[in-house]
Parts: structure tokens; C-alpha cells; sequence
């Protein structure tokens, strides 16, 4: 459905004279997205994924390269390629003004399907996006989560086969969120559609997606399923707070013989008695076999714990093993 083989945008920089330094935004990338595959799109905050986005849906000209899209090509196609997509922006495309049933219909008139079945696509939408009651409504009148599933209505109406999202549930709670992933993913099952979204929440990645692109600066760092990407980082992360911290060097000792990575030693975490404790932590592949020998080791050193937690590797983990940086952290 999305072939792009070096695909590339440079912009000229802000600044002048010899200081207009070029920006790459996207530096070559190679894409493949198989028909009905969900494909998530992440990457820090100026990685290049709008860029890539609007290249994709023919909004802006690649520098170098080539795609195409839906069997179309982007630069020589881009008529047809508009026609086969549908495309949710971020900021969305509703006013707030019209009525929403209307806007829905007139959006697909501009795709070229006539009025009648511009309506009658638009009202089976509504009902599948769970708006059934709302054509009525402007959409300054609903809530968040509504009108983000107006937007994707009209991003639907002419019935693509393509869809792209970009953040779709930003701004959304964790309701209406969960609640658009199922719409998301229902457009998969019942029409058969392909995805590609780009997003900042790991979770909606982790749930949502097949397959999962990461692309920093400029370049994709990443292509496989949420699973194998966890697969990739190294151990699960074993934490674990000493109850006094002058013994955190002997139960970093212990942890160290079993570790796959460095020990980290996090002092002055709050203890429960009153000596404070130490946090100690390491990433230990297949924790699950040797947490019992080292917890045995360290009762037998005479190091008490707080608490002990295994936890398994998460895309934050992946994320911030491939970029250097978490994508929590940038308050996204
Ligand atoms: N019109 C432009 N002129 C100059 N530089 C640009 C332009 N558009 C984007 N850039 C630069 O290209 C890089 C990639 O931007 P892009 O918007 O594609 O990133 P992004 O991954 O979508 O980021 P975000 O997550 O913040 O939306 C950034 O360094 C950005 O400043």
C-alpha cells in the first residue's frame, strides 16, 4: 500500500547568508506497509514524522526519492493518490460552525461521490463511530472525543482504503482514547482498511499497531512488531530497595553477577524503618529464573529488601534505547 524507497525533504534554513544551513528533515527513508496492516509511526518531537506524513499524502514535495501510495506515485499521481486516502489531521478539519452531518457531506462531495451517497456513507459512519444523534450538532458543541471521530468521519466518507492519523487521541482522556482505538482497529476488521498513525503514547502504539516505525532524526531506527522491539532490549529490569543503603555496594554486587547491563545504585530512597534504603537496579535477561537464586543470595548475605519488582521491558524502554531519549519525557 506505502512504498518509499529514499524518500527525502530539506528545508533551508532560518537563518542567513552562510548561516542558512539546510535542515533535513527527513534524510532518505525506505517505508513498506503491506494492505491492512496498522502501522504506528513514533519518533521524538522533530524526528520528521509530519514531514514524512505530509510527503506521503502529497502535501509537500520530497527533495529526493520516491513513493508511492496506494499504487500511485506521490509526485507524478497526486490527484489519484488524494483520492485513494483519507487523511485526519492533527488539528483537525471541522468548523465549528457548520453542522456536522453537512460538513461530513460536503467533504465527500469534494472527493467526487455524489450527494446521496455522501449521505448515506456519512450516516453509516456516524453510527459506526458511535456519533448516531450528532448530525445536527455543530461541532463546537461536543466534546473532545466526538469531534475527533468527526474528524475521522470525514477523513472516511469517501471510503479509502488508506487512512492516515495524525495523533489521533492527543488531547483525548483515557476513555475516549481506549474508546478510538476500537473504532481504529474496527476500521481494519470491517473495511478492510490499512492504517499508518503517528502518536506520542507508547500504550496506543502497543495496542493498536502491527507494526511499529521509530524514525529520529530524519532517519527510521526502527521497523518490527511492538513484541519484537521489546524482545530487543536487553532483560527485564530488576528493582530492587535495600532496607539500609550501607549495604546497597554488597547487594549491587549480587544483582551485578546476574545483570546484563550496569547497576544502577539510586541513593536516599525512602526506607520504612528507620535507616533509609537504596534503590538498586539492573536489566537481567530471563529475571523470572534467576530472581530466586539472588533473592536466596542476598537473604544469605543479611541484606534485607523494601520491595523487589520485575518488570518486563516496555516500548518507553525500546524508545529510549534507540533514541536516547523517552518520549514521556517530553511531556507528550
Ligand atoms: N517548513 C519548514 N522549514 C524549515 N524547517 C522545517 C519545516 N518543517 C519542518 N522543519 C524541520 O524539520 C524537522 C522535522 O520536523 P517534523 O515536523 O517533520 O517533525 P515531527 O517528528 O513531526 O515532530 P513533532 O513530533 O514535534 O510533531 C524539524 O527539525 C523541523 O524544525
Amino acid at each position: 500500500m506505502i512504498h518509499a524507497r529514499g524518500l527525502a525533504r530539506t528545508f533551508e534554513g532560518r537563518g542567513r547568508g552562510k548561516a542558512k544551513e539546510e535542515v533535513k528533515a527527513v534524510a532518505g527513508v525506505d517505508i513498506d506497509v503491506a494492505e491492512g496492516e496498522i502501522v504506528g509511526f513514533l519518533g521524538p518531537n522533530g524526528a520528521g514524522k509530519t514531514t514524512t506524513l505530509r510527503m506521503l499524502t502529497t502535501l509537500l514535495k520530497p527533495t529526493a526519492g520516491s513513493a508511492t501510495v496506494a499504487g500511485f506515485d506521490v509526485a507524478t499521481q497526486s490527484q489519484q493518490v488524494r483520492r485513494s486516502i483519507g487523511y485526519v489531521s492533527q488539528s483537525g478539519s471541522t468548523s465549528p460552525e457548520a453542522r456536522a452531518g453537512e460538513e461530513v457531506m460536503d467533504h465527500g462531495m469534494l472527493y467526487g461521490i455524489s450527494q446521496k451517497q455522501a449521505e448515506s456513507r456519512g450516516r453509516e459512519l456516524f453510527e459506526q463511530l458511535d456519533l448516531e444523534g450528532l448530525w445536527e450538532r455543530k461541532p463546537q458543541a461536543m466534546s473532545g472525543g466526538q469531534r475527533r471521530r468527526l474528524d475521522i468521519a470525514m477523513g472516511l466518507v469517501h471510503d479509502p482504503t488508506l487512512v492516515f492519523l495524525d495523533e489521533p487521541t492527543t488531547g483525548l482522556d483515557p476513555q475516549a482514547r481506549a474508546n478510538l482505538w476500537t473504532h481504529i482497529s474496527d476500521l481494519r476488521t470491517r473495511r478492510g482498511a490499512t492504517i499508518f498513525l503517528t502518536t506520542h503514547y507508547l500504550d496506543e502504539a502497543d495496542a493498536l499497531c502491527d507494526r511499529i516505525l521509530v524514525i529520529d532524526h530524519g532517519s527510521i531506527v526502527a521497523s518490527d512488531t511492538p513484541d519484537a522491539l521489546k524482545r530487543q532490549v536487553a532483560g527485564d529490569l530488576v528493582s530492587l530497595v535495600v532496607a539500609d543503603a550501607s549495604k546497597a555496594a554488597a547487594a549491587a554486587e549480587l544483582l551485578g553477577r546476574i545483570a546484563d547491563t550496569e547497576v544502577e545504585v539510586t541513593a536516599a530512597q525512602a526506607g520504612t524503618g528507620a535507616q533509609a534504603g537504596a534503590g538498586v537496579s539492573a536489566r537481567v535477561r530471563g529475571a523470572g529464573h534467576e530472581v530466586a537464586g539472588l533473592i536466596r543470595g542476598l537473604d544469605a548475605a543479611g541484606i534485607d529488601l523494601d520491595s523487589i519488582e520485575v518488570r518486563r521491558p516496555t516500548l518507553d524502554d525500546v524508545f529510549l534505547d534507540l533514541t536516547g531519549r523517552s518520549l514521556r519525557e517530553q511531556g507528550a
